[in-house]
């Protein structure tokens, strides 16, 4: 675990409102996102945390409220600073979201191309060195995706996430339908690249033995916010239905039997 992080947020939602039609998703949600954490992102099934991902890498422009990405408010900067901001983030979608037409070289090296004007042979270098990183063997660059298992599309799509050296990652559930060794792995790959390149990760998850492994502080939506984010043991504490049924059922408690708890600062 990292141990020098400091309080000052990298991100800052304040007052958020996320409305679809008549269905209120988000209402008055605040959230930080600290300097080199691992913040889990729980709730139930449409309690809002993929469109509060949107929301946060500007992909979904808010009802209400305000996002500020190291101390900066995105709806108030300018396309290019603005753009500027969004390649701080490294973003990484439940599908993965790899275009099958192209290696996994090529995938990567796209937006080192289209973002940061490499030339080819350059950002295919470069592209080389993030599949390196990932823990992907060599010929797995000149592999198109569906030539991959699900656990190396997972990491091919992590390498692309952080080509453009990204300050912070997002990652929507990125052990869904990998198998437990695989999801275990892909765990310590990401409490590495945290910890390694200093990055904030905005994960995610219905996996609680993610959260038991990996995470710094848990966040939990419910009720239309955040209805805690702190550490697993205080959020495992809470006085909350949902909270009690999913820590402290049958899959919550065989979580934490296997899992050593995180380390306390
Ligand atoms: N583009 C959209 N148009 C209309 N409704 C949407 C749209 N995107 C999301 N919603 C609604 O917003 C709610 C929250 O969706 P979201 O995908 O963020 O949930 P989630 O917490 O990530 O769920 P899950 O855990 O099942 O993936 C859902 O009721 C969903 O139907």
């Amino acid at each position: 675990m990292s141990t020098d992080r400091t309080t000052t947020p990298v991100v800052e939602v304040r007052g958020l409102v996320n409305r679809f039609g008549s269905q209120t998703v988000h209402d008055n949600l605040d959230l930080d996102i600290l300097p080199r954490e691992v913040l889990g992102v729980v709730g139930g099934s449409g309690t809002g945390k993929s469109v509060l991902l949107r929301s946060i890498v500007g992909l979904r422009r808010p009802n209400a409220g305000s996002v500020k990405v190291f101390g900066k408010d995105l709806q108030t900067l300018s396309p290019q600073a603005r753009s500027e901001q969004e390649r701080r983030f490294g973003v990484l979608f439940q599908s993965g979201a790899l275009f099958s037409s192209l290696t996994v070289v090529e995938n990567i090296a796209l937006p080192l191309i289209e973002h940061a004007g490499l030339p080819r042979e350059d950002a295919e270098h470069l592209a080389r060195m993030k599949i390196a990183l990932t823990g992907l063997p060599p010929g797995a660059g000149d592999k198109y995706p569906s030539m991959l298992s699900g656990g190396m599309v997972k990491r091919a799509a992590l390498a692309r996430a952080l080509a453009l050296d990204p300050d912070i990652l997002f990652l929507d559930e990125p052990t869904a339908g990998l198998d437990p060794i695989g999801a275990a792995a892909f765990d310590q790959l990401i409490r590495t690249l945290c910890d390694a390149l200093g990055l904030s990760v905005f994960l995610v998850t219905h996996d609680l033995d993610t959260l038991y492994a990996i995470c710094d502080r848990v966040a939990v939506l419910s009720q239309k916010r955040v209805l805690i984010a702190d550490t697993l043991e205080r959020v495992a504490d809470t006085r909350d239905a949902w909270i009690q049924d999913y820590f402290h059922g049958p899959r919550g408690r065989a979580a934490a039997y296997q899992q050593p708890t995180p380390a306390k600062e």
